[in-house]
């Protein structure tokens, strides 16, 4: 342009992007060029009048208090968002994983707590319930029975014929045959009949609202039956019956469990009169029935409770004089009755399995006791101990002594075990057995009561036996009597024959110890000596007629 001056005008097309970069350098967002139908009006815009031409309107977006801080806080707030849906995800999982896990263990813990519940109530063999669930369910049957006016039954169900499947098999078989009897008591009853086991091979059944005593009868019918069937259990066949006892009550009894007393009375009864039958309690049950089984119970809390007493009764060396040994004999002092004899209990205990906790106590009891007087210095060469046959025909009968003797340090040959000649009777071979290893053991064996049972002279032969004792049967009247006199002296020279000791039972008189002494019988045993005594007088007696020992092998 001419002139002094000139001026440079340079034109540029003010586009959007111009237009908004123009903008952004002066901290304006969004500057543009309004449209037509924009609001002009509307702030912030800018208004600028081109000459001959339309205006134009130049509109921004004005920032807003907190936008720059929205904007570097909005990828904070959505990491956090983010980092927050999956922090309550995982917690909501694992609150539910803890739930189910709770509500789990909550179950096992019911489960558990079921579980102790029924083992504390029932047979670990059976399943059946066991006696304190028993007692509870005839309580509340005799209760029901007397708020409806109906009737109860109870059935005792004792096995004949169990023990010899547990003495000859094993145990393993007798269990199977208690489970196998126990499914089938089981498949007799109604669902709300009760089947128990007492312990052992004894059994009760309940029968609730029972309708007459026909239908006690059917049931009881239908048990014997059903256990007398054959059982095969690995591959063996067994075969047991049962002696049932049944009584009916209209539950109005003071006490519900004297039903399982009378029930087990009428099944004593069973028992006598041939076994695998039923007998029913009746008021004429004879009163010595329903004693005997009293005396059964009261025996056995006398075992539980140790209120028995052992004594012993001297025997005497007749060419000596000194004592020779004692036999252990087991008194029982009944908290009612008194003194009860041996000769009483002893059978009872016999047929129910109780002699062989009586005669583990008398073996621990007698063993102790000579350990005493060994280490005391008291000299007792030894301690005769009597043992029934049931006992004997155990299979572990023989380690039994074994380690009674470990257990008290005793020598074999300062046990004597008195065995009657009914076991080796009836039980030859199996006895025989027994008997050869208690011998080879060293365990001296005397047959008691000799001569009251069927003996035969041929198993004297061969039986291994130290000792025969003469029953006081004989004894009696040998100082005036001249056929027992013949026997003794017959019974004395076959014993010194056959190289076994021998001694005289219940001498009472000089005149029997005389003849005894001038026949050369060994031993002697009976009152004209001394009564059975109490551990401490035997302990006087002894040191009175035995000086102290010196024999090393007796300490
Ligand atoms: N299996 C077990 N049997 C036992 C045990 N303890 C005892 N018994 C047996 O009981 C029966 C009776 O015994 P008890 O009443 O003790 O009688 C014994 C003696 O007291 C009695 N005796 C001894 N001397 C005399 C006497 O001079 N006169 C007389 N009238 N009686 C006398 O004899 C019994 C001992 O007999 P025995 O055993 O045959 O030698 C009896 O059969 C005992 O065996 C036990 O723990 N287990």
């Amino acid at each position: 342009m001419p002139g002094p001056g000139s001026v440079l005008v340079m034109v540029d097309r003010l586009g959007p992007a111009k237009l908004a970069a123009a903008g952004e350098s002066f901290g304006i967002s969004q500057l543009r060029v309004a449209n037509d139908s924009d609001d002009a009006n509307a702030p912030p815009a800018l208004r600028l009048d081109v000459m001959n031409g339309e205006p134009i309107t130049l509109r921004w977006e004005p920032p807003q208090p907190g936008d720059t801080m929205l904007m570097w806080l909005f990828p904070i707030l959505i990491l956090g968002l983010l980092v927050f849906a999956y922090i309550t995800r995982f917690n909501l999982r694992a609150t539910l994983a803890a739930a189910r896990k709770a509500d789990a263990s909550h179950n096992e813990a019911r489960r558990f707590q079921a579980e102790l519940v029924f083992q504390a109530t029932h047979d670990s063999l059976t399943g059946l319930p066991n006696r304190p669930l028993l007692e509870e369910r005839l309580k509340q049957a005799c209760l029901d029975a007397q708020q409806a006016g109906g009737h109860l039954a109870v059935m005792l169900i004792d096995l004949d014929g169990f023990k010899p499947i547990n003495d000859n098999f094993s145990h393993y078989l007798g269990d199977q045959v208690l489970v196998e009897v126990a499914k089938r008591m089981l498949a007799i009853v109604r669902p709300g009949d009760t089947v128990a086991r007492m312990g052992g091979d004894e059994f009760i059944v309940i029968l609730p609202g029972v309708a007459n005593e026909h239908a006690v009868s059917t049931i009881a019918e239908r048990l014997l039956a059903d256990i007398a069937d054959p059982y095969q259990i690995d591959t063996i066949d067994l075969r047991v019956t049962a002696s049932v006892g049944v009584v009916m009550s209209d539950g109005d009894i003071e006490q519900p469990l004297q039903l399982i007393r009378q029930a087990d009375a009428a099944m004593y009864q069973a028992k006598q009169e041939g076994r695998n039958n039923a007998s029913w309690y009746t008021r004429g049950l004879s009163q010595q029935e329903y004693e005997m089984t009293q005396l059964r119970n009261d025996l056995q809390h006398a075992i539980d409770t140790h209120a028995l007493e052992l004594h012993y009764q001297p025997q005497v060396d007749s060419g000596t004089r000194k004592v020779a040994g004692a036999e252990a004999l087991l008194r029982w002092s009944h908290p009612v009755r008194g003194p009860v004899s041996p000769a009483y209990f002893i059978p009872i205990a016999e047929t129910t399995g109780q002699i062989i906790p009586l005669t583990l106590w008398v073996l621990d009891t007698a063993c102790r006791h000579l350990r005493e007087l060994t280490d005391a210095g008291i000299a007792l060469p030894c301690i005769a101990v009597n043992i029934s046959s049931t006992h004997l025909l155990r299979a572990s009968f023989v380690p039994t002594i074994q380690a009674a003797l470990d257990k008290h340090r005793l020598r074999a040959d300062q046990l004597e075990l008195e065995i009657t000649e009914t076991v080796l009777m009836d039980h030859a071979d199996r006895a025989l057995d027994t008997l050869h290893q208690l011998k080879n053991m060293g365990v001296k064996l005397a047959i008691d009561d000799f001569g009251v049972g069927f003996s035969s002279m041929n198993y004297l032969k061969v039986l291994p036996i130290n000792k025969i004792k003469i029953d006081r049967s004989f004894i009696k009247g040998i100082d005036h009597n001249a056929q027992d006199a013949a026997i003794c002296q017959g019974i004395i020279s076959m014993a010194h024959h056959l190289n076994l000791r021998i001694t005289a039972e219940g001498v009472e008189r000089e005149g029997q110890r005389d003849f005894l002494v001038k026949n050369q019988c060994d031993e002697l045993q009976g009152y004209l000596f001394a009564k059975p005594m109490n551990f401490t007088d035997l302990c006087s007696l002894i040191n009175q007629l035995n000086p102290a020992s010196t024999d090393a092998d007796l300490i």
